[in-house]
């Protein structure tokens, strides 16, 4: 991607400090680029930490190398620097996430609830401990990072909050911890951008369809070839998203190009959420039986 670069203003972020969790792979990590080319500090952080001080060092020169190609001043660039090893599921690590980013770069104006994830599972093979932990990951990780941060910082000098959840509108076969969780932030969301408003809080969320990360596909395993294979074509834009087309509306979000927008979800997914996605076969024909008439033609 070394030809890149955001279309917003190289500017846009100076001075500010980001959180970006999850910042070291996938969307988190295009997210962490786009602010820290728009002259940001962006701290990134996640379970593993050598993965974070690897993507970081990268993402560094990358942004070096998109300046000197575009002609754009060095001096506007911003950074991306590694926070301790962080679990979201974890509240004290949270706090002491915070509490670091505050402590070393003086301010936290940005924040971007990205990691998360889940693994595919039917319902009824799904044990409580599983839909624990996804939930507990997404839902009650994203409580967590937003908590400390409002308490820390934003309770007293406002900010800006951006969750990134996941298209659900129309269920999450396979996948029900996920689509529980994300409907969950998203209700959360709504809440807290009425509790925080008068400290000049805004909190939205960004949801996307499909994106195409290699660190998110390699996680499913051959459930993530049924993507590819069987969603892919039906999608109505017949593509994936890119991580940068995720990054751009939060960077939109987070600007105050959207000064008047809180408690929103923004859906980046191609129109995916109004059309039928076969996340499922079901193949039975006589499993809701009819009550009144229907013609014959009316049934397969
Ligand atoms: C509009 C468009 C619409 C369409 C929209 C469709 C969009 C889908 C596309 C979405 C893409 C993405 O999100 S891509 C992002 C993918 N990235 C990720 O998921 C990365 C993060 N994920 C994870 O770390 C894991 O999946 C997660 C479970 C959340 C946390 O893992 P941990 O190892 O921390 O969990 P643990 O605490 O060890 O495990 C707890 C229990 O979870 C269960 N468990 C864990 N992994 C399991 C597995 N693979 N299969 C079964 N069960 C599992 C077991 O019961 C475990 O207990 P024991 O048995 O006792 O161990
Ligand atoms: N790719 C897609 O199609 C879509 C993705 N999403 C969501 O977007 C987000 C980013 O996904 P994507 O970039 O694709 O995949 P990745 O697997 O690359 O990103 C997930 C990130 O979350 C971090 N993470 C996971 N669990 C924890 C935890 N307990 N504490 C701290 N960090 C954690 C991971 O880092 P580490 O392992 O080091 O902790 C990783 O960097 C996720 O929330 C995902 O569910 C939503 C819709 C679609």
């Amino acid at each position: 991607m070394s030809s890149w670069q955001s279309v917003f203003h190289p500017t846009l972020f100076t001075n500010k400090v980001a959180l970006v969790t999850g910042g070291g792979s996938g969307i988190g990590r295009a997210i962490s680029k786009e602010l820290a080319s728009l002259g940001a500090t962006v701290v990134i952080a996640s379970r593993d930490r050598e993965k974070c001080l690897q993507a970081a060092r990268e993402i560094n020169d990358e942004i070096t190398l998109c300046c000197s190609r575009h002609g754009r001043k060095l001096e506007d660039r911003g950074r991306v620097v590694v926070g301790p090893s962080t679990s979201i599921r974890d509240e004290e690590e949270v706090q002491n996430l915070i509490h670091h980013t505050i402590e070393k770069y003086k301010s936290l104006n940005l924040l971007v609830n990205n990691a998360g994830g889940q693994f595919v599972c039917a319902a009824e093979e799904l044990s409580s401990k599983g839909f624990q932990a996804v939930v507990q990951t997404n839902l009650t990780g994203t409580f967590h990072v937003c908590r400390a941060a409002y308490e820390q910082y934003m309770r007293d000098h406002g900010g800006n909050i951006v969750n990134i959840t996941l298209g659900n509108r129309n269920g999450m076969p396979n996948m029900i911890h996920s689509g529980a969780a994300r409907a969950g932030i998203e209700n959360m969301t709504i809440t807290l951008s009425q509790e925080w408003m008068e400290s000049g809080v805004r909190i939205n969320c960004v949801r996307p369809g499909i994106v195409w990360t290699d660190s998110g596909f390699e996680n499913y395993g051959p459930a993530g070839d049924l993507f590819v294979e069987k969603i892919l074509p039906s999608l109505p834009a017949k593509r994936f998203a890119s991580p940068e087309e995720i990054s751009s509306a939060v960077c939109w979000l987070l600007s105050e190009g959207s000064s008047y927008v809180t408690g929103s979800v923004v859906s980046v997914d191609g129109g995916s959420a109004f059309h039928f996605l076969p996340l499922i076969d079901i193949e039975d024909t006589n499993h809701l039986p009819v009550y009144g008439v229907l013609p014959r033609k009316a049934k397969l």
